[in-house]
């Protein structure tokens, strides 16, 4: 008889925990409110206004209550469309409780990408802010769709109503909504491993798992206590900050300190001011941190950990930060919207273990990682570098209205596959190598070629593109363009930058554009990426 094929699964060192998949969102993370009520939750960087817990879980519910009245009902779709503010957190768990789903945008999209998403995910109401309402007015006006401000001074016009209509609702008038674990509470996009940005379904079951994964049990992960000042400068419309930094720290009952702007010096200040105990941050947030001249004079022993996900970090930048801030535990976060957190540092735990310079991480517990050969699709043992791939009840649902995608994402047997090149090595610790999907990452946003090429192929004197990354020193990795004109063209570079950068979000722009002849493409027609990325790198002599 045949020996069966072996399969390689890799787990988490920490042993599996019980989690409370059956619970609804918002139950789960208030659950220990009682010990942290008049503790401070939600603290607005920007005005110092604090939410206790107490004020947070009733404004949530009022919230839910407010956006019934207005005739939200349980499966519906709210978009926001908000800079970090409080107003967010209790936006999202308002909708939470009112059994709806939220869909979260980069406020700095273009009109017609929030129009995009907006239509896709077919949002019956848009909570933003006034810096962004004529953005997304016309779009609401003409698609019958309620749109709310969340600022007081704002005034009320005809078709745009205030937070405050939500905030000041009565909480006896919450809807009973019956919550299945499988109901969907955030919607945001993701491009995962090829295409245009898709709707990622994440389910109540989802985000509970995943935010259980990082703080719960008696060893966490991601060791938070109701001490805890969690910094949140990284954007709450991506699950970065959302799940790990937001949900977690409310499950923890910590305090969640809200940045709306990134810049080095307000960042620095607020960790001074707020003694911020907790930062999760990106590669480069790390890198302004070693090259500024300031740090030296604020005060910034209160850091207990700081945690870099969303985009790879160099060894010899994590040991320059490392010197800076020596009584930080440094570590990695790997994570995706598609998946939640894949591994995280043990260094994090509540009984910290050392981790090794470059690993991102351990595999996360209450769940199965395996390493898949490219070609063959045969799980790989210890060492042997393939695409990742997770199992769990932290993966989503799928993306919305895409089975196609969701079928190339996840396999029948409810593996994901990232789209990443790494190995687990001896000690179960994570490291990521390549990237197998096509996605260009500036500064940990993702940039989708697909949804680029389009764009310029869109333009009538471009007959073909292709978008691929070039590596920089600030942000990683920066969209450069091959165009092949069309006949008779003479558009030129500056001609096609301009192009784009009115269409798109900044840092989806176009830095460098090279004319081709052809695009090369495989017989299938799949642009050969590759043999861009080596003829960019040796037009740029490296
Ligand atoms: C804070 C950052 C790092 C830096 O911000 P910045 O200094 O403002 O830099 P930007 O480049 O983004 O913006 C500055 C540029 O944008 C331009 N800009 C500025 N606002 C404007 C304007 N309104 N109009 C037009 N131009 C403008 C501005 O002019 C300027 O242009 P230039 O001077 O030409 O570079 C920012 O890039 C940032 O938040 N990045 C992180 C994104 C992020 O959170 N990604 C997570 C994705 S999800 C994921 O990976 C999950 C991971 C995960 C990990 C662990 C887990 O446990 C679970 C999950």
């Amino acid at each position: 008889m045949e020996t069966p094929p072996t399969e390689f699964i890799f787990r988490s060192k920490l042993p599996d925990i019980s989690i409370s998949t059956h619970l609804p969102l918002h139950s789960y993370v208030f659950e220990n409110l009682s010990q942290v009520k008049d503790r401070p939750c939600l603290i607005n960087g920007d005005t110092g206004e604090t939410f206790t817990y107490a004020n947070v879980d009733l404004t949530a519910r009022r919230v839910a209550a407010g956006l019934a009245k207005l005739g939200i009902r349980q499966g519906d779709v709210i978009m926001l469309v908000l800079r970090n503010c409080p107003e967010f957190a209790l936006a999202f768990l308002g909708a939470s409780f009112a059994g709806a789903a939220v869909t979260t945008a980069n406020p700095l999209f273009t009109p017609a990408e929030l129009a995009k998403q907006a239509a896709a995910s077919k949002s019956k109401f848009i909570i933003t802010q006034t810096a962004f309402v004529e953005k997304i007015k016309d779009f609401a006006h003409t698609h019958g769709v309620s749109l709310m401000c969340i600022d007081s001074n704002f005034p009320e016009k005809e078709g745009i109503s205030n937070f405050s209509l939500l905030t000041q609702s009565d909480e006896a008038d919450m809807p009973a909504v019956k919550i299945s674990p499988n109901d969907i509470v955030a919607l945001p996009y993701s491009s995962g491993t090829s295409g245009v940005p898709k709707g990622v379904m994440l389910t109540h079951k989802n985000l509970v798992t995943t935010v259980a994964q990082l703080v719960d049990g008696e060893n966490p992960n991601q060791y938070t206590s109701s001490d805890d000042v969690h910094i949140c400068v990284l954007p709450m419309f991506h699950i970065y900050a959302l799940n790990s930094i937001l949900l977690c720290s409310i499950r923890a009952g910590a305090a969640i300190l809200t940045v709306s702007k990134y810049d080095i010096t307000t960042l620095l200040k607020m960790i001074e001011t707020y003694k911020v105990t907790m930062a999760s941050f990106v590669p480069p947030i790390l890198l302004s941190i070693v090259k500024s001249e300031e740090v030296d004079r604020y005060d910034l022993s209160s850091i207990r950990v700081i945690v870099t996900g969303a985009a790879p970090v160099s060894v010899e930048l994590e040991r320059a930060l490392k010197a800076k801030l020596p009584h930080a535990i440094l570590g990695q976060g790997y994570g995706m919207t598609e998946g939640g957190p894949l591994a995280i540092s043990l260094s994090f735990a509540k009984e910290p273990v050392e981790v090794k310079s470059g690993a991102c991480g351990t595999v996360i517990r209450n769940a199965e990682m395996k390493i898949v050969d490219i070609d063959t699709g045969a799980s790989l043992p210890r060492n042997r570098a393939g695409e990742i791939c997770i199992r769990g009840d932290q993966v989503m649902k799928g993306y919305l209205n895409d089975p196609e995608a969701t079928k190339t994402t996840i396999d029948e047997e409810g593996w994901l596959h990232t789209g990443d090149i790494g190995y687990v090595d001896d000690d179960a610790q994570v490291f990521v190598v390549d990237r197998l999907k096509e996605i260009i990452k500036y500064k940990g946003f993702q940039v989708a070629p697909a949804e680029l090429e389009a764009l310029l192929i869109s333009h009538p004197l471009i007959s073909e593109a292709a978008v691929v990354p070039m590596k920089d020193e600030g942000a990683g990795e920066l969209p450069v363009a091959f165009v092949v004109r069309s006949n008779g063209s003479t558009i030129s570079e500056d001609g096609i930058k301009h192009f784009v950068s009115q269409q798109v979000v900044y840092y989806k722009r176009i830095h460098k554009v090279i004319f081709t002849d052809t695009i090369p493409k495989a017989a299938s027609g799949k642009i050969l990426r590759k043999d861009l990325k080596a003829r960019l790198a040796s037009d740029l002599g490296n």
